[in-house]
């Protein structure tokens, strides 16, 4: 952005002309999309890693995959009060850990247990009873993932796939596999809730999705961040008499989410022409908003580079839509109420413990 001396340039990215948005408000008009000028940017990468799922899909489809899955993921569902006995017990367990060891790699800690906990929500799986299949499944999702961040960057010449690439789709079969046969035998919890919302190859597309390491990866670099900052916030009274301040805890995650967003941003490409922030897109351009420069963009924070929790406090639901930790607008994340509540319930016990 310095050497284009604009939060709005255009440079070739993956051999593709590409626009890179850091700005707030552009930010904001790309991902609200008013005029349907763009479909999301994954597929033409990552489609043949993860298939046909909600993050891939464009248009009516899309529209009725949310809607399907929408009930599923509000916080005040079944099945997401479901998860509370099992985020108690995950969070007390990763405080355990941490307290029984000399020292501790802290996202790789976090990781581990956050995707031990997503087998859990999703899968049902509860790694006490079924160890082997935890960590053969905890395998094979490092392994899709590696093959993920191993595509080769022209689809267009298959001959170039990686072997990483090839390891990766056999984990996802295998994967697959294993989803299949626990939405067979689900009988409660979110697998059996899924089956009913979705068709079964839908159910077990986004099941993929969700249990993929995308998902523990964020959690954990959330978790990371908040503690590896927590010289920034210490001091704060975070718990008083005992009692944990929910509402600071809540402008100290906004605050890390800020400064710290687990994904560089996202990805969309025009399917027709159009303007954002000004800056003319060709039909067929791709677009990537940088949701870390346009939190840092001092039109919409002042003092952008300061941790200030402070900001936070009393703020209005339009505060909030500066922040694009989770996307925005009608593609935003449907899983952050599902983060937050894991957030809220498993912080208190490791900042009552650890700090
Ligand atoms: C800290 C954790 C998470 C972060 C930071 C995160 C972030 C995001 C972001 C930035 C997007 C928008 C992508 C875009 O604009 O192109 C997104 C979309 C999405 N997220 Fe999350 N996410 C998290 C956890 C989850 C969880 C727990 C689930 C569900 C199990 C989930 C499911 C999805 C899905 C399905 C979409 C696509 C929505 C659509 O395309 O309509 N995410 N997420």
């Amino acid at each position: 952005m310095n050497n284009h001396r604009s939060r709005i340039f255009q440079a070739r990215f993956l051999n593709q002309p590409t626009v890179f948005i850091g700005s707030n408000t552009a930010v904001r008009e790309l991902l609200h999309d008013k005029y349907n000028c763009f479909r999301m940017g994954y597929k033409d990468f990552f489609h043949q890693i993860y298939g046909n799922s909600l993050l891939f899909s464009d248009g009516l489809e899309a529209e009725e995959l949310r809607q399907s899955l929408h009930d599923l993921f509000q916080p005040a569902s079944t099945s997401l009060n479901e998860h509370s006995v099992q985020i108690d017990r995950f969070a007390e367990e990763a405080v355990e850990t941490m307290l029984s060891k000399d020292y501790i790699l802290v996202y790789e800690h976090f990781k581990q247990v956050t995707t031990q906990l997503c087998l859990s929500l999703f899968l049902g799986l509860d790694h006490s009873l079924s160890v082997d299949l935890m960590k053969e499944l905890c395998e094979l999702s490092t392994v899709h993932w590696h093959g993920m961040i191993s595509v080769p960057l022209s689809l267009s010449l298959p001959w170039l796939v990686s072997s990483g690439f090839s390891k990766a789709l056999h984990a996802k079969e295998q994967l697959l596999k294993i989803i299949k046969k626990r939405l067979q035998t689900a009988e409660d919890g979110f697998p059996a809730r899924i089956k009913t919302a979705l068709q079964s190859e839908d159910a077990e597309q986004n099941l993929l999705l969700f249990i993929s390491a995308l998902v523990p990866k964020a959690l954990s670099s959330l978790l990371t961040s908040f503690i590896c900052c927590s010289h920034l916030w210490c001091h704060e009274p975070l718990i008083k008499n005992g009692e944990l301040d929910v509402s600071l805890l809540e402008c100290i995650l906004l605050e890390v989410m800020r400064i710290w967003p687990p994904f560089i941003g996202g990805r969309r490409v025009a399917i027709m022409e159009c303007t954002i922030g000004g800056f003319h897109i060709p039909k067929n351009y791709a677009v990537i908003y940088l949701a870390h420069a346009a939190h840092l963009d001092p039109e919409a924070f002042p003092q952008p580079e300061s941790f200030l929790p402070a900001r936070w406090k009393d703020c209005s639901d339009s505060d909030k839509e500066k922040l694009y930790c989770f996307g925005g607008g009608p593609r935003n994340c449907i899983g952050q109420h599902l983060v937050w509540t894991i957030l809220k319930e498993s912080l208190p016990g490791l900042v009552k413990d650890l700090l």
